[in-house]
C-alpha cells in the first residue's frame, strides 16, 4: 500500500477589513471578510517540513491590507481578482489561488432626514459573496448573497404530495412561505459589471420570490433561477439554497377561538433545506470554480 497527498490548499481564513475613503467630509465604507487560499506544489512542506515554497499565511493576510491601501477595493470582484492574480503571478510555485470575500453592508444613520457623513448602522444579516478562482492565467468568478431572509404570507400552497404511515403534514392551500436565500451565480464572459449585475440578479431573485404563486419551495426555487438565468446573459448558472423557515399555525382551539392563519409559530428547527442548481445547456466548462 503506497500512501500520498492528495489535494491541498492553504492561506489565511476571514481576514476582517474595514477600509474608509472620503470625499470632502463624506466618508466611504466598505467592510469586508477576506479568506486567501493558495494552490501549487506544496508537497514538501507536508512531507518533510521544508517551508521554502510556503508564501505565509501571515504575508497573504498583510497582502490584503496593503492592496487595500494602495488602490481602491471597488467591486469584490476585482479585489478577489486582483489579489488571486498577486499571488499566481508572483511566487512560481503557486499555480492557483481561491479568494473569498464576504461584504457587510452599511447604511448611512439618517440625522434630522438627512444621511449622515460618517455615522452608519449595520444593513442586517445579509451578505453580497464572491468567490474567485484563479488557475495559472485563467480565472472564474462564483458570486452571489447570503442570508437574505424572505416571506410572503399568502399565495404559496403545498399539497399532492405522498402519504404513509409516518405523514401527519396537512395539505394547505394557503400558508406563509419564508426562507434565507443563499445564492451563487458563476459568470461567464468578460467585462462584466459587477456591481450593475449583482443589484439586477438581487432584484430578479426578491421579485421572482414575491411575485411566483408557489406549489411548493422547489417550483420556487426553480422559477428564481430561471428567471436570473433568462434575463442576465453573463451568468452560466446559478445555485440555490433555500432553508424553508416554517411558520406553523398555532391551535387556538383550546381557548374557544378561530385561527384563520393569523397567529403562527415561527420554528427555529428542524427545517426544511431545499437546494437546487439552474443552468444553461451550452454554458462554459466550470473549470475549478466550485471545486
Ligand atoms: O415547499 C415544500 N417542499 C417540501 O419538500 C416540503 N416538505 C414539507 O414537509 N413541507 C414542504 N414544503
Amino acid at each position: 500500500m503506497a500512501i500520498k497527498l492528495g489535494p491541498n490548499q492553504y492561506g489565511k481564513a476571514e481576514v476582517r477589513l474595514v477600509t474608509v475613503t472620503r470625499t470632502g467630509d463624506v466618508h466611504h465604507l466598505k467592510d469586508l471578510t477576506v479568506s486567501t487560499a493558495l494552490r501549487g506544489d506544496l508537497a514538501k512542506t507536508h512531507l518533510t517540513g521544508d517551508n521554502s515554497d510556503v508564501v505565509a499565511t501571515d504575508t497573504q493576510k498583510n497582502t490584503v491590507y496593503a492592496f487595500a491601501k494602495e488602490s481602491p477595493v471597488g467591486e469584490i470582484e476585482d479585489f478577489g481578482l486582483r489579489l488571486g492574480r498577486h499571488f499566481v503571478g508572483e511566487f512560481g510555485q503557486i499555480t492557483g489561488a481561491r479568494v473569498t470575500i464576504d461584504e457587510h453592508g452599511w447604511d448611512r444613520i439618517p440625522v434630522g432626514g438627512r444621511p449622515h457623513d460618517h455615522a452608519f448602522s449595520r444593513s442586517g444579516e445579509e451578505k453580497r459573496t464572491t468567490v474567485v478562482t484563479i488557475e495559472n492565467d485563467r480565472a472564474w468568478v462564483v458570486s452571489g448573497l447570503r442570508d437574505l431572509v424572505v416571506l410572503k404570507s399568502t399565495g404559496s400552497e403545498f399539497h399532492g404530495f405522498p402519504r404513509d404511515k409516518y405523514t401527519t403534514l396537512a395539505e394547505t392551500d394557503d400558508r406563509i412561505l419564508a426562507t434565507a436565500v443563499t445564492a451563487q451565480w458563476r459568470y461567464q464572459g468578460s467585462g462584466i459589471d459587477w456591481r450593475t449585475s449583482f443589484a439586477e440578479i438581487r432584484r430578479i431573485l426578491l421579485e421572482t420570490f414575491a411575485t411566483k404563486h408557489s406549489l411548493s419551495l422547489q417550483q420556487t426555487l426553480y422559477a428564481m433561477g430561471e428567471a436570473v438565468l433568462s434575463e442576465r446573459g453573463e451568468v452560466a448558472e446559478i445555485r440555490l439554497s433555500m432553508p424553508n423557515k416554517h411558520h406553523f399555525v398555532v391551535d387556538l382551539s383550546p381557548f374557544g377561538l378561530t385561527n384563520d392563519n393569523e397567529v403562527f409559530h415561527a420554528a427555529d428547527r428542524p427545517y426544511g433545506l431545499i437546494e437546487g442548481t439552474v443552468l444553461r445547456d451550452d454554458a462554459e466548462d466550470p473549470g475549478p470554480a466550485w471545486l
